[in-house]
């Protein structure tokens, strides 16, 4: 059996040195940033547009259907194909930056404006513009993604940073430890503490005890549904109680907020940093920004505007150069002082708080220069390059990484750096090099029926896990209004394709998808929707662009089924719903499986379901694969079978 590597006695590794790493990544990072700019539109101003739709970083023939001011001034227009209902398949993911065109102009020609997409539906996507377009807005529109080359040169930066100045720096005696060039330590005297949060289980309160205790690192291992965020927070509350200036990050924005949420119901001075259209609404109390313009020195530095302004009209209408002199000689000294103040209100800002919140780029910003932190917890770390961790981990002297390695790790677009390790986590370098030294699993899970559960456990984290008594038997038909039937009944559904006619082929692209297998995927989820089951509580996941294609088309837009979410096995992590179907889609005389042999990923895909799993595969090609095989036979020991003729 393949066991998660979170295993006990498993062999140290030789650790790498800080010169090793600093060498290594430096040109992975620049193999990643070409693959980004190659396969966006903003480089070459060679591609034809059509390819670069095909290639989904453009999305040609836009019409603007909204215009609403909102995020403090922010500008959001809602766009939409002129072709139908819903957008052509695209790439682009919300706080992508973006920009748009008129839809005809030529690649290398002026853009309205560069925003960040606020939002995303199939039919429409929302884009956040500092100031609205004046002109073009009435005439079809093309939008396209950027590289988001900022990124890589701040992933640069820090790399240079860790590779010269970390002796002084607030981490100079966390980057030994990190390097394996010394030991981490723990207090030697018990921590003791009251919790905020008095549900908490042994697993979570034992986590607490030894991040409290630990004096440079902690790994926090929170498989599936075992309540990371919930202990991740707690953890800071604890910390800010004793005294710590915390800085908290992940790699997403969305993760990030989902903490901010959580802290907000507690009495914690808190900052997120960032651009407002990446924010949750809920957290924009919580920006930096609305902060700064609640504060003195922000009202001081309206009132020097003002003035300004007043100058600034007299400067039009004075006659005689020594008067115009003296008033730019004022404004200059005006505009000076307002700057002054604009920076002052933000670092009082920031100079208050206990706890500063971002994302693991965002904290290379320049607001937080010569800041420096107690603590530094990472969440969602077992997803962020290491590197991004790093841009973080330089401001703090002790670091909380929290994450679960055994779930997919960060997206790399060059196969290259992949396979020269620029995809190797943090926390799974970590964990190989301390284990169980410096780290805790969390082993309550919330979330699926244990059935469900079972699998994974078994299969990845040593049997460990348990499902807590208020999910361990929930099923479908315990909410309200659903019926108990044939339908919601089962747990664990394998739906086998397996001589019915239903092989896999090639979209134009090269995507494979497998329009039977499809069809069966809507025809359960229908099922469940007629049985009573809401449709936004119905997922279906597949791990190729194109069987997500076709899968929305056979959706269409019924009204009763819009809300069933498909999407990629990535789309879903850290996320969950009622009812999981899976469509494997490979079915061959090869008997290939492609990536869906990837344990992590399957693994993902398995336990977003809360109350019912449903996997549809051809299971004579699938079984080719030995991780598959042990999971087809796990669903056949406990989960109805259906052949698909019988749908
Ligand atoms: N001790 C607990 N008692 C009851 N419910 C809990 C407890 N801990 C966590 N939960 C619940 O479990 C669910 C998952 O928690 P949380 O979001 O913290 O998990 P996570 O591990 O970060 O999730 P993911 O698997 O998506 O990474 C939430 O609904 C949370 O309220």
């Amino acid at each position: 059996m393949d066991k998660g590597k979170s295993s006990s006695n498993k062999k140290k590794n030789k650790a790498i040195t800080l010169e090793q790493f600093v060498s290594i990544m430096a040109p992975l990072i620049d193999m990643e940033k070409e693959a980004e700019i190659s396969a966006s539109m903003s480089s070459g101003a060679t591609r034809s547009l059509d390819v670069a739709q095909k290639k989904g970083s453009t999305i040609l023939n836009l019409k603007c259907v909204d215009v609403q001011t909102g995020l403090m001034g922010k500008s959001l227009l809602e766009l939409q194909s002129n072709k139908g209902d819903v957008l052509p398949p695209h790439k682009f993911g919300p706080h992508d930056v973006v920009i748009l065109k008129p839809n005809k102009a030529d690649v290398s020609s002026p853009s309205l404006g560069q925003g960040v997409v606020y939002q995303l539906k199939d039919s429409s996507i929302t884009v956040a513009f500092d100031d609205i377009p004046e002109d073009g807005l009435n005439s079809p529109l093309r939008l396209e993604k950027l590289a988001n080359e900022v990124t890589y040169r701040r992933m640069k930066d820090t790399l240079v940073e860790l590779s010269k100045g970390v002796q002084r720096g607030p981490a100079s005696d966390l980057v030994p430890v990190l390097f394996g060039e010394r030991p981490p330590s723990l207090s030697k005297k018990d921590v003791k503490f009251t919790l905020f949060n008095s549900n908490l289980d042994h697993s979570q309160k034992d986590a607490i005890s030894k991040a409290l205790a630990s004096k440079d690192l902690f790994l926090l291992h929170g498989p599936p549904g075992t309540g990371k965020t919930t202990t991740v927070v707690e953890i800071i509350l604890q910390e800010v109680k004793r005294g710590s200036k915390v800085l908290a990050c992940a790699a997403s924005n969305i993760a990030v907020d989902n903490i901010v949420e959580r802290l907000a119901q507690h009495r914690v001075k808190l900052v997120r940093l960032g651009h407002p259209a990446r924010l949750l609404p809920q957290v924009l109390e919580s920006a930096l920004d609305a902060q700064v313009l609640r504060g003195d020195n922000s009202s001081l530095a309206n009132d020097i505007r003002k003035e300004m302004k007043a100058l600034n009209g007299k400067l039009l209408k004075a006659k005689d150069r020594n008067t115009k002199r003296d008033i730019r000689r004022e404004l200059k000294a005006l505009s000076k002082e307002e700057r002054k103040r604009q920076q002052l209100a933000v670092t009082d800002v920031l100079k208050n708080a206990d706890v500063v919140l971002t994302t693991l780029t965002g904290s290379l910003s320049k607001k937080l220069d010569g800041s420096s932190f107690d603590l530094v917890i990472i969440d969602e770390a077992a997803q962020a390059l290491e590197i991004a961790c790093w841009i973080a981990l330089l401001k703090g002297s002790r670091c909380i990484l929290a994450g679960d390695h055994l779930q997919l790790p960060p997206t790399i677009q060059s196969v290259d750096a992949e396979k020269k390790g620029l995809g190797r986590t943090l926390f799974e370098r970590l964990a190989d090099l301390y284990g169980e030294e410096v780290m805790s699993m969390l082993t309550v899970q919330y979330r699926m029926h244990e059935h469900i559960m079972n699998w994974s456990s078994a299969e990845l984290y040593d049997s460990k896990i348990e499902a807590h008594p208020s999910v361990a038997t929930h099923k479908l038909y315990n909410l309200d209004g659903v019926v108990k039937s044939t339908v919601t009944e089962p747990t664990l559904l394998l739906v086998d394709t397996a001589g019915c006619d239903m092989e896999e082929k090639k979209d134009e692209e090269d995507s494979t998808l497998n329009e039977g297998e499809a069809e069966v995927a809507i025809a359960h989820a229908k099922r469940l929707v007629q049985s009573g089951v809401q449709a936004s509580d119905i997922g279906i996941i597949t791990p190729y662009a194109a069987q997500i294609v076709f899968l929305k088309m056979l959706r269409g837009n019924d009204d009763k089924l819009k809300n069933i979410e498909i999407s990629t096995v990535d789309g879903f992590q850290g996320r969950e719903k009622e009812a999981i179907i899976i469509s494997m889609v490979r079915s061959n005389s090869k008997k290939e499986v492609g990536f869906l042999s990837d344990h992590r990923r399957m693994n993902v895909a398995v336990t977003r379901a809360r109350r019912q799993c449903c996997v549809v595969c051809d299971t004579e090609t699938v079984s080719s694969d030995k991780f598959l095989k042990r999971m087809i036979e796990y669903f056949e020991e406990h989960a109805e079978y259906l052949s698909a003729s019988e749908y």
